[in-house]
């Protein structure tokens, strides 16, 4: 028997990225939301006498057994590091089923690591703590712990430090992925280089300037718990008291339930609007859009004019990829065929809340 495990992706909704750490990372700020888009990853594993982890995947960018490279996986990475902690020595075959674009911002690969975990776990019939599964995730990669939490999250440190915010809702979104890939690390440095500070021989950010503006985004996650805390509880495991998500509307302009009831008091209540009134902005933006000038096109048209605009779009993480979120799934639809009109694929999805991000992560 084989587990079969959607691992979905991410957007970053504000990345606020400050100077170098001793360690070389930086210091960042960002509010993380999972989305429908998801890559499936397969894991059989059964107990052996000898360690044996093989991987194999159908797009030529994912490190794999064939290539010689799998160790570099980070779901490979994250099975052996499983086993040594679980102190357990298994035969392990992971597949990678790829749909979302190498290199696109979309923390893919970094979701594939968490779902080769939850495979893992499944097919041993071994759980790891939780707090020991953060650890691991963090060990991979700065973008891996936040896919143990699914929804919406808040992420500090260099990424790996998270905190479950109660779910944003669920606006349709659409994401556009050009067939262009960005090195994250290239990009860390092409942000330092844009902002030396004077004096200094190693390039680094401008400190007073982007720790303010980390502080702010951190201070905008505030808002997300304000307004989440009026429409329901603000404990950041169970999204909203009333049990519903909140949508957003384009007749009214204010949260709505499912079921279409509305929010008390208006937009001021919607947590997404909320957020995005607060002026969140992706630090990226500035040295990908200009080593990838279409990039800011496509960002044009993910928006919209007024009279079908979207709610807010941005490129997600370093790139390439970017979303735009809407007010209706008509809205949506015309900025999908607005990007695929000028030659870049677009994908229709939606905000997955934590919920629904585990109730639908293990496949049939
Ligand atoms: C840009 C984001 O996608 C935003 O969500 C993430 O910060 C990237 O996270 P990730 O892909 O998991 O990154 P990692 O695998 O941890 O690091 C890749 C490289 O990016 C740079 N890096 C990453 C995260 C960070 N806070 N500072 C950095 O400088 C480092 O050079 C590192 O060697
Ligand atoms: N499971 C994996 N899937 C895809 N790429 C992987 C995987 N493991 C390691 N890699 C390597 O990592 C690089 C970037 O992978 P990924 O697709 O996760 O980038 P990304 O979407 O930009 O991630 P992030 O948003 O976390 O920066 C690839 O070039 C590839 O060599």
């Amino acid at each position: 028997m084989a587990t079969r495990v959607r691992s979905f992706a991410k957007i970053n909704l504000g990345l606020a990225v400050g100077p170098p750490r001793p360690d070389g990372f930086h210091a960042l700020s960002t509010i993380y939301q999972t989305i429908g888009l998801h890559d499936f990853v397969t894991v059989s594993a059964r107990q052996a006498a000898e360690m044996r982890i093989t991987l194999t995947a159908n797009h030529r960018g994912v490190p794999r057994t064939e290539n010689g490279d799998a160790e570099k996986n980070t779901a490979w990475r994250m099975v052996s590091a499983a086993l040594t902690r679980m102190g357990v020595t298994a035969e392990v075959h992971l597949d990678i089923d790829k749909r979302l674009p190498v290199q696109g911002g979309l923390g893919a690969g970094s979701a594939n690591a968490v779902a080769a975990l939850m495979g893992l776990e499944r097919e041993l019939g071994v759980a790891l703590p939780g707090a020991e599964r953060l650890r691991l995730a963090a060990e991979i990669g700065s973008d891996v712990p936040l896919f143990l939490l699914g929804g919406t999250v808040l992420g500090i440190g260099r990424g790996e430090e998270v905190y479950p915010l109660p779910d944003l809702g669920v606006a349709p979104c659409v994401v556009a992925t050009p067939g262009v890939g960005v090195s994250t690390k290239q990009a860390f440095a092409d942000l330092d280089a844009r902002y030396p500070s004077a004096g200094s021989v190693a390039p680094s950010l401008t400190s007073s300037v982007e720790n303010a503006r980390i502080t702010k985004l951190s201070c905008a996650s505030a808002a997300v718990w304000a307004c989440n805390g009026i429409a329901g509880n603000a404990n950041g495991t169970a999204p909203h008291s009333s049990g519903t998500t909140p949508t957003v509307s384009p007749e009214h302009g204010f949260g709505i339930s499912p079921s279409g009831e509305q929010f008390e008091g208006g937009l001021a209540e919607n947590p997404l609007l909320a957020l995005v009134r607060t002026g969140i902005e992706n630090d990226f933006e500035e040295v990908v859009f200009s080593q990838h000038p279409f990039l800011r096109s496509t960002k044009r048209e993910l928006l919209g004019s007024s009279s079908s605009q979207a709610l807010y779009a941005a490129l997600s993480g370093s790139g390439s990829a970017l979303f735009g979120l809407y007010f209706s799934q008509a809205a949506a639809r015309e900025a999908q065929q607005r990007v695929e009109h000028s030659g870049t694929r677009a994908l229709l999805t939606e905000m997955l809340d934590r919920q629904t991000y585990f109730d639908t992560m293990f496949a049939e």
